[in-house]
């Protein structure tokens, strides 16, 4: 993908509070994540993701996140918030993931599966828009903080992909450079408590973001 002018897109996930919401649309952030996965932290009803979703701006996203959700939860969730994404983080396939209508991202668990294999995964998800790769796997739960091998990311890959996993202001430009995303997503690494979004990190992370862009990419690099 050629990275002339090249904007990574920013997804912030795990949002509770409205006043994030709006910050994070203040920031120019992309996209915003509500965790509809039990056991998660920042887990919220359908009701009050609804609700925080009237505090987005214009031209920000949605983002519906499950793991391993039953269909009927993930359709009230499209009925009543109407996220403009899915993002699958389980054992989902493909046929359960494209069956609400909605475009889709997968999470792919980059711990403990050894090396990706990237036409095995496009074949897996036909219908996928794009892949989110993740610390997950291994035993490590997703929204834990903790990163993850980049290297393991082969470089080329021709679908548009999201790297997450323990970013934070303080990591996101190396991830940023290292890797060459389409887009970054954070939780735990923009907050002072689960489900809690800390301000001063969430303008930090943004500012990282942007100067990564701004960082010249060598030739040989730029049409990856
Ligand atoms: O954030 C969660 O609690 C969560 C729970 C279940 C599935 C996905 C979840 N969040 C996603 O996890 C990654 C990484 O989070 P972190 O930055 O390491 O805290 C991110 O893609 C979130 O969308």
């Amino acid at each position: 993908m050629k990275r002339t002018l090249f904007r990574t897109r920013i997804k912030f996930c795990g949002m509770t509070r409205a006043g994030d919401v709006r910050l994070a649309g203040e920031l120019g952030v992309d996209a915003v994540g509500f965790v509809f996965a039990a056991g998660s932290p920042r887990r919220v009803e359908p009701e009050e993701a609804r609700a925080m979703r009237s505090a987005l701006a214009p031209l920000v996203n949605a983002v519906a996140v499950f793991r391993d959700n039953h269909g009927e939860s993930v359709r009230e969730v499209v009925r009543q918030v109407r996220p403009s994404l899915l993002q699958f983080h389980g054992d989902e396939e493909d046929g359960f993931c494209r069956s609400f209508g909605v475009p889709y991202i997968k999470a792919v668990p980059m711990r403990g599966s050894g090396a990706l294999d990237v036409i095995g995964l496009r074949l897996a998800y036909p219908a996928a828009t794009g892949f989110l790769f993740d610390s997950h796997g291994g035993g490590a739960e997703p929204g834990s903080g903790a990163t993850f091998d980049w290297t393991l990311i082969p470089p080329g890959f021709d679908v548009p992909f999201f790297v997450a996993g323990g970013l934070t202001p303080d990591n996101v430009y190396a991830a940023a450079l290292a890797t060459l995303p389409w887009g970054v997503d954070a939780a735990s690494g923009i907050e002072s408590a689960p489900g809690i979004k800390d301000g001063d990190r969430m303008r930090r992370f943004v500012q990282e973001v942007r100067r990564a862009d701004c960082h010249e990419i060598p030739e040989e690099r730029a049409d990856d």
